[in-house]
């Protein structure tokens, strides 16, 4: 662990249930993985805004839960405009599973993020994706769990919450680093954490602002700060009520950058 502050109860207690599991005892993975940087740059290219959408059941900050199948909504997200595709595959405080990831990249051409608490190598093997989330704060050797990533094809996104972890990442190799806007010590979001960190990367890094953006402004905020894409869950997920259009949730945030939502 790299940090002495003392994390939020939510956050222990994920972490606990990450250690108690064990990798797979299968093979070790071998993706052929669908490229976010071409997938970002494709956004790009037809006006869209770069949004990773993340498929989270809910969370220890949600508002309640849904239940919908991970499949239609993923393909919600993709007809919304979405880039890539996040989906949380841990199964106590988030509603994740890996069967659920599985499903989803076989249903969509997009590329898709594995997100969970991968502590340790064996972890990465319970199911393949094209992105691998690692957390800074969370991993005791990061250098040696970038390379294990990539060496089974993987693409690390590695999370950063300040710029002493912004160093970490970038010596230990990440070039797809997520600036995570909420604080794991008290779960509240602040999007200047990006803002101030986006600046000390160095221009070739591909920067994601992650959490807390719920509004085309937020959008615009972002990439103004150099977001080169964003991970965005709650917002296009909307806890709290179980018929919110996935699709359209999605699409006012992708076409944020036109100014659209002004009207
Ligand atoms: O729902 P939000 O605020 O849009 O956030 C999405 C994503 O950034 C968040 O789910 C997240 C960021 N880092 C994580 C690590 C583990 C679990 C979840 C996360």
């Amino acid at each position: 662990m790299n940090s002495d502050t003392e994390l939020a109860p939510a956050v222990e207690s994920i972490l606990e249930a990450a250690r108690e599991r064990s990798g797979s005892d299968g093979d070790v993975v071998d993706v052929d993985a669908r490229s976010l940087s071409d997938a970002l740059t494709r956004a790009e290219a037809d006006g869209r805004v770069p949004v990773i959408a993340e498929v989270k059941p809910t969370s220890p900050t949600a508002d309640g839960a849904r239940e919908d199948d991970p499949v239609e909504l993923a393909e919600a997200m993709v007809e919304g405009g979405a880039a890539a595709i996040s989906v949380l595959t841990e199964p106590s405080h988030f509603g994740g599973s890996p069967e659920a990831l599985t499903r989803v990249r076989e249903a969509v051409d997009v590329p898709v993020l594995r997100k969970d608490f991968v502590l340790e190598e064996a972890q990465m093997d319970l199911v393949a994706a094209d992105l691998l989330l690692l957390i800074v704060r969370f991993v005791d050797d990061l250098e040696a769990l970038v390379a294990a990533a990539r060496e089974r094809g993987f693409q690390p996104l590695v999370e950063v919450h300040d710029r002493a972890e912004l160093e970490t990442a970038l010596y230990a190799g990440a070039d797809l680093i997520g600036v995570n806007n909420r604080d794991l010590g008290r779960l509240e979001v602040d999007l200047e954490t990006f803002e101030s960190v986006a600046p000390q990367a160095p221009t070739d890094v591909t920067l994601i602002a992650e959490s807390g953006v719920s509004s085309p402004e937020d959008v615009r905020r972002m990439r103004k700060a150099g977001a080169d894409g964003l991970l965005i869950g709650s917002a296009i997920m909307d806890h709290g009520a179980d018929d919110s259009d996935v699709a359209e949730n999605t699409r006012r945030l992708v076409d944020a950058d036109d100014g659209s939502e002004e009207a």
